[in-house]
């Protein structure tokens, strides 16, 4: 059977009069979903609470139809977690250190070693599984974290920032790993770096300040970015007048002229080249859309610069 997640209406105040997440709601089924803000949006205090780590003030969360808050233990036999502070005993091995978690997850003899082999696999370490944990970089860490996670062969992942603090070799590698990830389950990941589920998310939701305030697949995203990404070479001088007036993506230098990419619902001048925006980009436009209305307001009509 697949999987059903529904999230609905859920709120969770922390302190009187500050909401840190206010009526999300979500439907989800099998997949990978990127839920996408930036600190503090409230991320970490949606995953706790499909986590079964925290209650929500308001609302309801449902697996396969049944309520998790009033019985956890449906979600938690089924769930795999890795906390953002994620942490490892340093003097043991991968392999002990999978070894006792697992044991607390239930999983005993022949069954538990073969689960070890295999999500050392996935993720990439069995070559490393006999070392200390004290020798592991932070991206093995990490991946250590994820295999914990998939020791029960959870129908519901919950990553939260799997990637914050991995260097760039790492990241990538992060992204070769995500795919074998998917399957008959849900994977709900946290990040406030578009482009490290660019390819692997099938649904985003993003979030701002406890808000959902959009969902949908990335090529939705995508195709609402469309006609509002240019690139546009200029002289170097005139970069910085540029960048004050647009939302550039990027620019890159080429011999005294800068080659940019700008963020614009409108031709930003008559040279200017339309071009497929990135994932980043599309969310990058929908932020400023979505910004303080003085600001969406100039990002939408034409502005140009002399
Ligand atoms: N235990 C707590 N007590 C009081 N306020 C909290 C608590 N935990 C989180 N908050 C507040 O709730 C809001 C959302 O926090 P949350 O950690 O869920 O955001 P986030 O999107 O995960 O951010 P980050 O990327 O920084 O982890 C923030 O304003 C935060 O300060």
């Amino acid at each position: 059977m697949m999987p059903t997640l529904f999230i609905g209406t859920v709120s969770k105040r922390y302190e009187r009069n500050r909401w840190a997440l206010r009526e999300f709601s979500l439907r989800m089924e099998a997949g990978v979903l990127g839920l996408v803000g930036s600190n503090g949006a409230g991320k970490t205090t949606l995953l706790k609470m499909l986590a079964t780590l925290l209650l929500p003030t308001e609302g309801s969360i449902t697996w396969n139809g049944q309520d998790i808050l009033r019985h956890p233990e449906m979600v938690r036999r089924v769930l795999g977690y890795v906390p953002q502070d994620f942490g490892v005993y340093p003097q043991i091995s991968a392999r002990m250190f999978l070894r006792y978690l697992g044991e607390l997850k239930g999983l005993r003899g022949t069954q538990l070693r073969q689960r070890i082999d295999a999500v050392l696999e996935m993720v990439g370490l069995s070559a490393d599984a006999d070392r200390r944990l004290k020798t592991f970089s932070g991206g093995m860490v990490r991946r250590l974290g994820i295999a914990q996670a998939l020791l029960n062969e959870p129908r519901l992942l919950v990553l939260d920032e799997p990637t914050v603090g991995l260097d760039p070799a790492e990241r990538v590698r992060f992204r070769e790993m995500l795919p074998s990830l998917s399957g008959e389950r849900i994977v709900i990941l946290s990040t406030h770096i578009i482009s490290d589920i660019e390819v692997t998310a099938t649904h985003l939701a993003l979030l701002s300040q406890g808000r959902l305030n959009w969902t949908g697949t990335p090529e939705a995203l995508l195709a609402d970015a469309a006609g509002a990404l240019w690139t546009l070479t200029i002289p170097q001088a005139e970069f910085e007048r540029w960048r004050a007036r647009y939302r550039v993506s990027s620019a890159i230098p080429r011999g005294g002229r800068v080659e940019m990419r700008i963020l614009a619902t409108h031709q930003p001048h008559p040279q200017a080249i339309p071009a497929h925006p990135t994932l980043e980009e599309a969310y990058l436009l929908f932020q400023e859309a979505m910004g303080p209305a003085e600001r969406a307001e100039a990002f939408a009509s034409p502005t140009q610069v002399p």
